[in-house]
């Protein structure tokens, strides 16, 4: 049986991870669990699961779930903080961690979870994003294998499968176009957080649904695939595909494009990455066909300049992504806190990039700092 480590186990891929579970049985036990603020449903988890190790951000949450706790017939070791997310990572009974949590305070963790030796299902981009070069060379060292778990990612390793990396002539993204996708520039002037959290297609977390409407996500997934499959940046492309049916694509050499489709849910690559190579039946459901018109359209960089950022700082490289994964962060929360418009967020994060001179890491620390640099600064500009 597979052991699993998830971090994030009470956000969207973490709820969706614990329902594979369930429809999988008797394949997978979760030994370890790390949640943020939502203690009612870890509390209703941990209760259900029996994890070994258990964290949440807070330490009061901790303490509120030791007593919760008191006099359950099996013995659960409680952390917190940013210790107790390193501990669930590296817990020595897993073998697998699943990296479910969202932002850059991902990275610790997994550069942890890479050391000690085990496989990583990555959901969280922002760790490729930050720090893909650190990442992969760890993962090489270490020989720990990397399951994409995000969708586009998924669907470029499937159909990858036997095939040669020589005969990769381009890497096709799908986008769904977000929200807004036929909006005009003056009607973007007045979105909301309540509308950019509409996301037509996927339910997900706050930010990267904030992110899918910026296309800021269809960025970041840029990099993302830049390191997950050792590509250039003039070798993927983008193309927005509103009905998210075709997951990704890949162009071979002769002009052969395979595409991965199936319905968008998440449950799919999360089984994916956990049951590779197998294909276990699950419980998500299919297409039914005819499946409908499937349509496709160019991005529109003027509208949605979040794009073109994310591939400028992926050419750029060195510090560089790092320092727009984090004013993102930054921008995305203010706007959501109703601090920030909404087409105030790429010229914020645009603006912290100009002021960055870039400059090769050679440690997790190098990107820790420069990752904080960019979240005061943004602090700074907003006042
Ligand atoms: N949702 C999706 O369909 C997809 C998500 N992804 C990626 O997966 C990652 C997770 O996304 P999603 O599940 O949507 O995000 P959510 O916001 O739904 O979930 C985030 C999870 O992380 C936990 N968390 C946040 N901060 C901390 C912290 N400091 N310490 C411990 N736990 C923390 C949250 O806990 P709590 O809720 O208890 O506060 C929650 O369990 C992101 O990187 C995203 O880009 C990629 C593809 C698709
Ligand atoms: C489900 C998933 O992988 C998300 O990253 C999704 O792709 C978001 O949709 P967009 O295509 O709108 O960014
Ligand atoms: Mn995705």
């Amino acid at each position: 049986m597979k052991q699993l480590a998830i971090l994030g186990s009470t956000g969207s891929i973490g709820r969706q991870t614990l329902q594979v579970i369930d429809s999988t049985p008797n394949t997978i036990k979760p030994v370890a669990l790390a949640a943020g603020n939502n203690k009612l449903l870890f509390l209703e988890q941990v209760k259900k699961y029996k994890p070994q190790l258990i964290s949440m951000q807070h330490e009061e949450d901790a303490r509120w779930l030791q007593q919760q706790l008191d006099g359950f017939h099996q013995k659960i070791d409680i952390c917190y903080g940013s210790e107790g997310l390193l501990a669930v990572a590296t817990f020595s009974d897993a073998d697998t961690v699943l990296t479910a949590i969202s932002g850059a305070v991902g990275l610790q963790p997994t550069v942890a979870a890479i050391k000690a030796g085990k496989t990583i299902a990555l959901a969280n981009k922002e760790t490729l994003v930050a720090a893909g070069e650190l990442i992969m060379l760890l993962a090489r060292e270490y020989g720990v294998h990397i399951m994409p778990v995000d969708s586009e990612h998924s669907a470029i390793w499937q159909c990858l499968q036997g095939e040669n990396s020589h005969d990769v002539a381009r890497l096709i993204l799908t986008a769904s176009g977000g929200p807004f996708r036929s909006w005009s520039s003056e009607q973007m002037a007045a979105i909301t957080p309540a509308m950019a959290l509409n996301h037509p297609n996927w339910q997900m977390g706050a930010k990267i649904t904030v992110d899918s409407a910026t296309l800021m996500n269809k960025g970041l997934e840029v990099i993302e695939a830049r390191w997950l499959f050792d590509i250039s940046y003039d070798n993927i492309n983008v193309v927005i595909h509103p009905q998210s049916i075709i997951h990704s694509m890949v162009e071979f050499n002769d002009g052969s494009v395979l595409a991965q489709m199936g319905v968008p849910d998440m449950r799919l690559p999360i089984q994916y990455a956990l049951f590779y190579p197998q294909r276990l039946a699950g419980k998500a459901p299919r297409l039914q066909w005819p499946i409908g018109e499937l349509t496709f359209a160019e991005p529109d960089y003027e509208r949605f300049p979040s794009l073109n950022l994310a591939f400028q700082a992926g050419r750029v490289g060195k510090t560089m992504p790092a320092v727009l994964n984090a004013a993102n962060e930054m921008a995305v929360h203010a706007f959501l806190a109703g601090r920030l418009e909404f087409k105030a967020i790429p010229k914020l994060v645009a603006k912290v990039m100009e002021e960055h001179s870039p400059v090769q890491y050679n440690s997790l620390e190098d990107i820790m700092e420069m990752d904080s640099w960019a979240r005061h600064r943004v602090e700074e500009i907003i006042g």
